[in-house]
């Protein structure tokens, strides 16, 4: 079955009537054939233009004159037709390709009318308008597209004096409207990298981490010589993660490595000596995330012929006729949809499904099924976070999840706190008081009775729902420090670091911006200029760069070769396994 026929059975077939979100129903159907990521794309972008493109067909009285198509076939193909790209994907001679492209005049010029009728001056505005309108029909309060500022290109005074010029500033979220007409500004500071389009919430984690170069070293800091190491054991995320690196003009300090699990980087591994601040953002069940499609409706255009509504898979109930009034028909809601609802749900077996962040599916037949997945999610997440304890220099670290469920959250954070690692190397909550400004007044806390009653807990974690008004997904974030003592790490965020600090807390430098050591009284040059020729070394060992797969051997699928221990093998000298912490074994590696 092709994707156009596989989608149109998606959307205005049997499991159309089941409820939940596009994404569920593409994601959770294990019986298509068509890529999933491409079923639901199509899927979506048709749902959200279904009401224009609803107008067009009946205007140009398409299924009138192509008997094969069907409504929802209709909205699919002339929506990859007349908006798409790259126009309808299937070869030139295939009879549904033909049946919309025939009539390529006058759909074109029913286009135009629809646009203008919306007063849209071109096809952007219309694209900006039909963007609008799905997110408000996402429901709930105001959920706004929000717009990171890249300050490694830009700052919020250059954007406000260019992209966003001729902008007014508004009180609250809901007085947020979208203003189609500049659109072009914004695609091209969001190409250059100026801005990136991101949910507030999900900018937290980076907020709270605050690293600061100088007492955090690397992963946060991104001073002269200082390195970001990301990990992504998913290599097609991490492709993403590399083109958004780039992007964002971060590579040259941004070390990734592709498809690596970070429960098997070895914290002790010479590269991590000097990582300060770990950003924890794992795997999780995504409830918090605003799914734009929970409440999309595909508009299907009136069937000339009342007879099937769907392609392939598609049941009877086209459009119908009240009063000589046309009623759209939709995957939900019509009375005929709600008559046939009842008899397939009860001949469906399809169950509802809960999709994770990262696309995997679990089939929910009851609540147990509910909390057997978040428990599976949350002991994976607290190992990633236990995992994270054990760097040696670490001082900060943040944990964070897109889920709204305490057992995700909060629970996490406490059993953490309670673990033989948490104590015998200090990590603590990162306390309300002691957060960053933007974040200690941010008011929704971690629920007290998740914390175990302990207040302290949980007030330093920080929560969002997405139907709270803020115009936030719903979001978790909290903060653990240590002051390094406990295994005799100089410095800390108790004592503000290892430099001389004014009675303002700032490092004290000299004339030439050297700080002073607090341990020996002496300018930190010296030591700075003989970390810097480690780094270098390092460096050279580890043959960074974003393109290149890391020190160790790898397997044809490009997995990292480990012996009976788990231990990888450097590529160069294949004798020394990766927790060899002598320096030289990192040397002469070359490629
Ligand atoms: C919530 S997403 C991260 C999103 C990212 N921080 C962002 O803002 O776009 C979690 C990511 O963790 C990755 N992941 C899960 N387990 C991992 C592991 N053990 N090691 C490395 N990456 C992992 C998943 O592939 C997924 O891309």
């Amino acid at each position: 079955m092709s994707l156009y026929h596989e989608t149109a059975a998606l959307l205005s077939g049997p499991s159309s009537h089941q409820g939940g979100s596009v994404r569920s129903r593409v994601f959770g159907n294990k019986e298509l054939k068509s890529p999933p990521a491409q079923v639901y794309a199509l899927a979506l972008e048709s749902c959200k233009w279904s009401p224009v493109l609803k107008e067009v067909i009946e205007a140009a009285q398409l299924l009138q004159e192509e008997r094969k198509l069907t409504p929802a076939l209709a909205v699919l193909l002339v929506h990859d037709h007349l908006v798409a790209r790259g126009g309808i994907a299937l070869p030139q001679t295939h009879g549904l390709r033909a049946a919309v492209e025939r009539h390529k005049a006058r759909l074109a010029s029913e286009l135009t009318r629809a646009r203008i009728r919306r007063r849209c001056a071109t096809l952007e505005d219309l694209r900006a308008l039909v963007e609008a309108d799905a997110r408000a029909a996402a429901g709930g309060p105001a959920h706004p597209r929000w717009i990171r500022v890249n300050a490694l290109k830009s700052s919020v005074d250059e954007q406000l004096a260019t992209t966003f010029a001729g902008f007014r500033v508004v009180a609250t979220v809901q007085d947020v409207i979208i203003c189609g007409g500049r659109r072009r500004r914004c695609t091209e500071a969001y190409k250059s990298g100026k801005i990136i389009l991101q949910d507030k919430a999900s900018c937290f984690p980076a907020c709270l981490l605050d690293p600061r170069v100088e007492e955090d070293g690397d992963v946060g800091g991104f001073g002269k010589k200082r390195k970001i190491y990301a990990f992504e054991k998913d290599r097609n995320r991490a492709k993403t993660l590399d083109k958004m690196v780039k992007q964002a003009g971060s590579e040259r300090v941004t070390v990734i490595s592709h498809g690596q699990d970070f429960m098997k980087v070895d914290p002790a591994a010479a590269a991590y000596k000097k990582v300060g601040a770990l950003l924890l953002d794992p795997s999780c069940s995504g409830s918090g995330i605003v799914g734009r499609d929970d409440l999309m409706e595909f508009c299907m255009p009136e069937d000339p012929f009342g007879g099937a509504g769907g392609g392939a898979g598609a049941k009877k109930g086209g459009g119908e006729k009240k009063g000589g009034k046309k009623e759209a028909v939709t995957s939900k809601g019509g009375k005929n949809d709600r008559k046939r609802k009842r008899g397939e749900e009860e001949e469906s077996k399809e169950k509802p499904v809960m999709v994770d962040d990262d696309g995997a599916t679990t089939v929910l037949s009851s609540e147990k099924d509910l909390t057997a997945r978040i428990e599976a999610l949350a002991s994976f997440q607290l190992s990633l976070l236990l995992h994270a304890f054990s760097f040696p220099a670490a001082k900060k670290i943040t944990y964070s999840t897109c889920s709204v469920h305490a057992g995700e959250n909060e629970h996490v954070v406490v059993k953490a706190l309670a673990s033989e690692i948490a104590k015998k190397r200090g990590w603590r909550i990162l306390a309300r008081e002691k957060q960053v400004t933007g974040m200690r007044e941010w008011p929704v806390r971690g629920l007290v009775e998740d914390c175990e009653g302990d207040k302290e807990v949980a007030e330093g974690c920080i929560r969002t729902y997405r139907d709270d008004g803020r115009g936030v997904m719903g979001f978790f974030v909290a903060g653990f420090v240590r002051s390094g003592e406990e295994d005799g790490v100089v410095g800390g965020e108790d004592d503000g670091g290892p430099f001389v600090r004014d009675a303002d807390g700032i490092i004290v430098r000299d004339e030439n911006g050297i700080p002073t050591l607090k341990a020996t009284g002496k300018k930190a040059v010296e030591e700075e200029e003989e970390e810097e020729e480690e780094e270098e070394e390092e460096e050279t060992a580890n043959g960074q760069g974003n393109d290149d797969e890391g020190p160790y051997i790898r397997d044809a699928n490009g997995l990292i070769v480990r012996d009976a221990n788990g231990m990888p093998t450097l590529k160069k000298r294949k004798t020394n396994n990766a927790t060899d912490e002598d320096d030289d074994a990192w040397g002469g590696f070359d490629d």
